[in-house]
Parts: C-alpha cells; structure tokens; sequence
C-alpha cells in the first residue's frame, strides 16, 4: 500500500539545482534505501517530505496524512552526547511527559516491551554513557520506537558501527518492521545493507534520479562512481 507518492521533486538552492525530476513512492511495511554521494541532498530531500523546507518543483502526497508518526534515528558518532543516565532512563526521555516525574503504567509496559525488543533488557539499568556504540545505537533505536512510529526514519544510523553492531540494529529493524508494519526510510552509504535490508531504492545523483526495486540497483555502477559507497 502507498503512503508516499513523490512526484516531479525538485529543490533549488541559490539557483542551483540540487535534483530535478525525482519520482518515487514509500509503501507500508517496504524499507526504502535512500542512496547518493555526500552532499547530493539526501537529508534536504527527507527535510522536504517532512514539510520543513519547500520543494521547488513536484509534490509529495501522503495518503492518511493524519495518522502518520515518524520517528527517527540519528548516526551514531563516537563523540555523540551521552548522558549518565541509566540505559532505560534514556529511551523513555522522548515520552511527553510534561512536568509529571515518572512513567504511567502504559508507558512502564510500552518501555519494557521496547527494551526487550531491541535486546537492552539485560543492561537496562547500566549507565549509557559507559554503553558500547552497538549498544548505545540500539538504544537511539529504542528512543524512537517507543513512540510507537509507524515510519521510521534511519539516516546513516549503522556508520560508524562494527558488522556486529550494525546487523544487530538491522536485525531489530526487520523484525519490528514484520511484526508492526513499519515503514522505513534508511538512508546508507553501505551496499550489503541496502541489499540485504531494503525492497526498493532511490538513486539521487547530480545527473538524475532512479527508483525501483532493489534487486535492480546496478552495484558495479554504483561502486564505480560513487566515492562512498562501502
Ligand atoms: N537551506 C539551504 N540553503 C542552501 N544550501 C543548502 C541548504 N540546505 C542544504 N544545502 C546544501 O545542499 C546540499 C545537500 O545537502 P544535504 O545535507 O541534503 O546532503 P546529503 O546528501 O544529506 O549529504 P551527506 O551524505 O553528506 O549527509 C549541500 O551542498 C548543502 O550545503
């Protein structure tokens, strides 16, 4: 089922054109990889679907507009802002909870749930500025789930990580995916996660843009032109 149909996107900065021409479509449940050279405008083009910045040309339509949550997970550095918290305090920092100091029983549950799910029931209550990068990336992961998304976006979120570390994120991502239909949007420079993770792809290049299926995007090609891809 489409949720996103983008249509004749173009952005121009200062006159100059960042894409022109950019058609492709999010459908529930698919994981679609959004792929190009640093620089080419890849996190423009997820600003503009989320409405923060206008298109210059084209238009997206949503479907269900209204129901839509969209969570996300930010690249893990390792110099990013770790806070000594305990890991479980962490990932329930994004429920709204206004001035009231602790959880509902609902958001106790949801949290449990959410913990086990991204395998950090075990160290919940270790600190997560002392967590490992696989670790604390799960946990960025788990902050975003709990808000009980139905897209999730994931831009870059397994750079950075061991092969360990980054099928584990991907791992928990597919599952939750299966389980609740969510529908992600990862943007990735590797090639053996977008082909093992995602069901289509989008191309943005300064020539032109191509969407389809995954199992046709030409590795070679990609690895040939693009500087960083791994
Ligand atoms: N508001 C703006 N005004 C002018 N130029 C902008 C604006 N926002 C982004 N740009 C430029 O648009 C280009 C694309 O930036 P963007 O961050 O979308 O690329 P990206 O593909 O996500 O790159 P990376 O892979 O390095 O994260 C950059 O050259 C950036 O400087």
């Amino acid at each position: 089922m489409m949720i996103l149909d983008g249509k004749n996107i173009g952005i121009k900065f200062d006159n100059r054109w960042l894409y022109q021409k950019v058609d492709f479509q999010l459908n529930q449940a698919h994981n679609l990889a959004l792929i190009g050279d640093n620089g080419v405008g890849k996190t423009t083009l997820i600003r503009a679907m989320l409405g923060k910045i206008p298109l210059t040309t084209g238009e997206f339509k949503w479907y269900d507009a209204e129901q839509h949550k969209i969570a996300y997970v930010p690249q893990y550095r390792p110099d990013m802002q770790a806070f000594p918290l305990r890991i479980k305090d962490f990932v329930a920092l994004t429920f709204d909870q206004g001035l009231r100091p602790w959880l509902s029983k609902e958001e106790k549950s949801r949290l449990q749930h959410i913990l086990e799910i991204t395998n950090l029931t075990n160290i919940a209550e270790q600190r997560i500025d002392r967590a490992s990068g696989g670790e604390r990336q799960r946990a960025y992961l788990a902050q975003a789930l709990v808000q009980n998304p139905n897209i999730l976006i994931l831009d870059e979120a397994t750079a950075n990580l061991d092969n360990v570390a980054k099928y584990g994120l991907m791992d928990v991502v597919a599952a939750y995916q299966k389980r609740y239909q969510l529908t992600t949007i990862m943007v990735s420079h590797d090639i053996d996660i977008m082909q093992r993770y995602a069901d289509e792809y989008l191309l943005l290049t300064k020539q032109g843009s191509e969407y389809g299926d995954i199992t046709q995007l030409d590795i070679a090609k990609l690895r040939e032109g693009g500087e960083s891809f791994v």
